[in-house]
Parts: structure tokens; C-alpha cells; sequence
């Protein structure tokens, strides 16, 4: 699932809820979907940020639901949502942003991450591609020759690596979310 909240006045705070790394199950997606349209809809709430729970962005997408049948709403509309929101979201990383998790930060107009954070499209590992647009969104922020070296080997980046690819726009020791809100605040 996903929480939503109201911080700093202004900022609507999406947070995910699926221990333990809030993988995105079909009570996740569908969390996402109903939070956005209730941020979008508040006129008071400026921006967003989307974070996870307990230091953790998102691993993607839950294997506990591989080999299940599909239910829920699809990633790929609802990353589509997010990148076509009038309001400013900033993703939130702690932890790991991996796969699906970070094809839902790259649909995202901003990422700050925390210095201890990997990210990664690990997808290639479970012989499949990034599928909800991160083989597009990727290149296009960093570059195709940079974009294909992650998306081919599936390695994790460090969030140094990240900064200095352009995958991040700013990185911290501290508070991840207070730092997400405060840019947040300063877009909007
Ligand atoms: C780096 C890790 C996340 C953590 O490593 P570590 O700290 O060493 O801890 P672990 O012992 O490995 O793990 C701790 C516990 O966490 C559980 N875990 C880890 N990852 C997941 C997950 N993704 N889902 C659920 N649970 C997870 C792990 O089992 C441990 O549990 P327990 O303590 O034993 O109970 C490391 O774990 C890691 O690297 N994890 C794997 C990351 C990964 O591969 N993620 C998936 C990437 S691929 C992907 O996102 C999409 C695949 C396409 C399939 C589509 C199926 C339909 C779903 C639709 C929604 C998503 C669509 C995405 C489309 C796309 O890929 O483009």
C-alpha cells in the first residue's frame, strides 16, 4: 500500500509500504494511483515526493508475486501519470531504488538520493528488460552509451556514481525526505 500525507504545508508526501524493501505488488501500484489522484486533487498540496518506508526506496518488482496471476493497476500508466503530473515530484531514495523502482524514480521531474543508496535495472539478471520505459527514460537523461551499460549488466551504481551520471540531482547524509521535501518546496 501507500501512505499519504501533508508535510511542510504545501508537499504531499507518497510514502511506500511493503516490507521489506516496498516492492511494487498490485497494493502498492494501486496505492500510487489513489495517493496521486488524492495530491493532485488537494489544491493546498504544491508538489510531491514519493519515498519508502523504513530507508528503503523500492527492489522493484515483488518476486513474491512472479509466477501469480497479474492484478492491479499496470506500471506503466501509472509512471506515465506521475511524469505527466502538473505538480513537481521528487522521488526520495534511500536504501535501493532497483528495476521497477527506479523506472518509478526516472518517471519522477526530480531524485535526491541519500549517499548509501544503490540503483540499478537488475532486469537483464532475470533475463528481461526494463520494461515500463526505463530503456527509454534512461538514455535519455545519461545518455544511450552510459544508459545501455547499466540496462546490459544490471550492476547497482552508488549514488556518487548516480550524481555524477546525472541519474540524481542532488545527494545527501542526512534526512533524505526532509531534503526531498525542501527541494520540493523550492520547485513548486
Ligand atoms: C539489494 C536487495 C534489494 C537487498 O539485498 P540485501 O540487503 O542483501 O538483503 P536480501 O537478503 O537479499 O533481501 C532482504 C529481504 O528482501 C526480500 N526482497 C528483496 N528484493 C525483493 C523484491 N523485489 N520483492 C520482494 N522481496 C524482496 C528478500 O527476499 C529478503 O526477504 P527475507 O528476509 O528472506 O524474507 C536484494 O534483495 C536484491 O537485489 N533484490 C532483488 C531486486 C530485484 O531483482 N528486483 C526486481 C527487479 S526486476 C523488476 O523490477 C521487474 C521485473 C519484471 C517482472 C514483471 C512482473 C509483474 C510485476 C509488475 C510490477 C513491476 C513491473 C516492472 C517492469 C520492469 O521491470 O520494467
Amino acid at each position: 500500500m501507500a501512505q499519504y500525507t501533508r508535510v511542510a504545508g504545501s508537499v504531499g508526501l507518497i510514502t511506500l509500504q511493503n516490507p521489506p524493501v516496498n516492492a511494487l505488488s498490485a497494493m502498492v501500484r494501486q496505492g500510487i494511483v489513489d495517493t496521486m489522484e488524492r495530491a493532485l486533487s488537494a489544491p493546498e498540496v504544491k508538489s510531491l515526493v514519493i519515498c519508502g518506508q523504513k530507508e528503503t526506496f523500492c527492489g522493484g518488482a515483488d518476486i513474491r508475486e512472479f509466477g501469480t496471476k497479474m492484478s492491479g493497476p499496470p506500471l506503466i500508466p501509472l509512471i506515465h501519470a506521475i511524469e505527466a503530473s502538473t505538480k513537481p515530484v521528487v522521488a526520495a531514495i534511500e536504501g535501493v531504488a532497483l528495476g521497477g523502482g527506479l523506472e518509478l524514480a526516472l518517471g519522477c521531474h526530480y531524485r535526491i538520493s541519500h549517499s548509501k543508496a544503490k540503483l540499478g535495472l537488475p532486469e537483464v539478471t532475470l533475463g528481461l528488460l526494463p520494461a515500463a520505459a526505463g530503456s527509454q527514460r534512461l538514455p535519455r537523461l545519461i545518455g544511450v552509451p552510459a544508459a545501455l551499460d547499466l540496462i546490459t549488466t544490471g550492476r547497482h551504481v552508488t549514488a556518487a556514481e548516480a550524481l555524477q551520471l546525472g541519474i540524481v540531482d542532488q545527494v545527501t547524509d542526512h534526512s533524505t525526505v526532509d531534503a526531498a521535501v525542501k527541494f520540493a518546496l523550492s520547485v513548486a
